[in-house]
């Protein structure tokens, strides 16, 4: 599938350098965009094709009322240079305030901009997401950003194949975030250096599109180019109908070019990975990077019980972070802090699934829940079917798009020392603010942490 895209995407290929590939949606947000509208702006160039370009406001927005302001300086600069470099340049912005707005590989799909077969970039390393709908999404640095304005194309080495292959049926209460979860453990952060993964098997084909999305927005915590998944009649019914998706006799169409895509039978990749999800649990992160994970039944290693002295190393110095002591049983890790969201899980599906388990439940005193939907559409959805009520009753703040907790760019921070439960994607020192503690885990392990104070597996609620 991934050399299916990539052929007809090739404009010029030369032996020893990068292929010059094109790009069909180019996603922009405001911390990687400013210097490559300055870049233009120096050059005199203007952005190539700003009908196959759209930003969103994410990263710096605060959570809070849209009626406040920005108070954050740095945020205010940023957001304001958005808007500026937006109307300068001719190109699409969903600001704050825009009902389109929201973290950028949340609205991507959701708005129909990514559909199957395209090559999809943006300034940020969790493009991979939008491979879920069978795309080529590649997160890509400030400097291709300015190069992708101007030519609405990419010097890339073309990646190699890896197949990661998710056989069987996932236990009830274990989802899309722990499959992504069990895979880094296994292959590790390093796993999948240098390759695009194709996400295969019973398991992955059962999933969602919400759930394929978690899985691959994680791809490049594995070390992963990209994530893909080939695109089924799942895809098909997510993609039809959506705003800024083909219509009519013309969806149609594309649906018989997309069928083409999938990878044909008997294809090989440079490596291959297989798990079997019936084995799967619900996982929860103990370290400081997304591979050091454990099953919520296990404990906290012994960073002796590491193979290589580097990992050993890597462990120790984790556990000091996250002031855990070796042997510790992981549902025995209380945690002050809950964040429902980021572009891993803040879509619809993931609200539902911890709404599911905090309906008719309050949130343990000595924690603080916040739930912040990953689009202003996702949040008034949510509302449409009384998801913020659930929350609020049992306790959890609920708040207005953006990237919020996931990293500490905007007022929702971790003060030193808390320890959250977050459903994000990266759980390194500091992401979540200075000092804070991080474990990844799916929405419903952290709304089920939210109401025990500590982790809990969810089956046992
Ligand atoms: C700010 C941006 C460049 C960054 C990324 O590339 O991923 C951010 O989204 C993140 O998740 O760390
Ligand atoms: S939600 Fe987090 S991971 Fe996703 S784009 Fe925003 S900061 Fe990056």
């Amino acid at each position: 599938m991934f050399e299916k895209i990539w052929d007809p995407h090739v404009v010029h290929d030369e032996p020893g350098e990068p292929s010059i590939i094109y790009i069909d949606l180019h996603l922009v947000h405001e911390v990687t965009s400013p210097q490559a509208f300055d870049g233009l702006r120096m050059a005199g160039r203007p952005v190539r094709r700003t009908d196959l370009t759209v930003a969103t406001a994410d990263h710096n927005t605060p959570t809070w009322d849209l009626s406040l302001p920005v108070t954050d300086e740095i945020s205010q600069a940023q957001l304001e240079a958005l808007s500026r470099n937006c109307e300068e340049f001719g190109v699409t912005l969903y600001d704050r305030f825009s009902p389109l707005q929201g973290i950028v590989h949340i609205i991507g799909p959701d708005l129909g901009y990514t559909q199957p077969g395209k090559t999809v970039v943006c300034g940020d390393s969790h493009t991979s997401t939008h491979g879920a709908l069978g795309a080529f999404a590649v997160g890509i640095g400030t400097s291709e950003v300015e190069h992708v304005m101007a030519t609405q194309t990419l010097r890339q080495f073309k990646p190699q194949t890896m197949e990661v292959r998710v056989d069987g049926q996932l236990p009830p209460g274990v989802t899309a975030k722990d499959i992504i979860l069990g895979i880094i453990g296994r292959i590790g952060v390093n796993g999948g250096t240098g390759h695009v993964i194709e996400y295969t098997g019973e398991a992955i084909r059962s999933l969602s599109m919400d759930g394929r999305m978690t899985v691959c927005n994680m791809s490049i915590e594995a070390g992963a180019r990209a994530g893909m998944i080939a695109p089924d009649e799942t895809t098909f019914e997510y993609v039809r109908g959506r705003q800024f998706a083909p219509q009519g006799a013309e969806f149609d169409a594309a649906v018989e070019r997309w069928k083409l895509l999938p990878t044909d039978p008997g294809a090989t990749f440079d490596k291959t990975e297989i798990f079997d999800a019936s084995q799967m649990e619900p996982y929860v992160t103990w370290g400081t990077n997304p591979g050091m994970v454990a099953p919520i039944s296990g404990h906290v290693p012994d960073p002796n019980s590491f193979e290589e002295a580097g990992q050993r190393e890597a462990a120790a110095r984790a556990l000091q972070y996250m002031d855990l002591r070796p042997g510790t049983p992981i549902n025995g890790i209380k945690i002050n802090r809950i964040f429902v969201g980021a572009c891993t899980n803040a879509r619809l599906e993931d609200l539902r699934a911890a709404a599911e388990v905090v309906r008719g439940r309050k949130v343990h005193p000595d924690v603080y829940a916040m739930v912040v939907p990953g689009s202003a559409k996702i949040k008034l959805e949510a509302e449409e079917e009384g998801l913020d009520r659930i929350f609020t009753e049992a306790g959890l703040d609920w708040r207005v798009a953006g990237c919020s907790m996931c990293l500490g760019m905007n007022p929702d921070i971790l003060a030193p020392g808390q320890r959250c439960a977050a459903t994000s994607n990266r759980n390194f020192e500091g992401r979540q603010g200075k000092g804070g503690r991080t474990h990844l885990v799916s929405p419903a392990m952290a709304a089920a942490a939210a109401i025990a104070g500590h982790f809990v597996d969810v089956r046992d609620l």
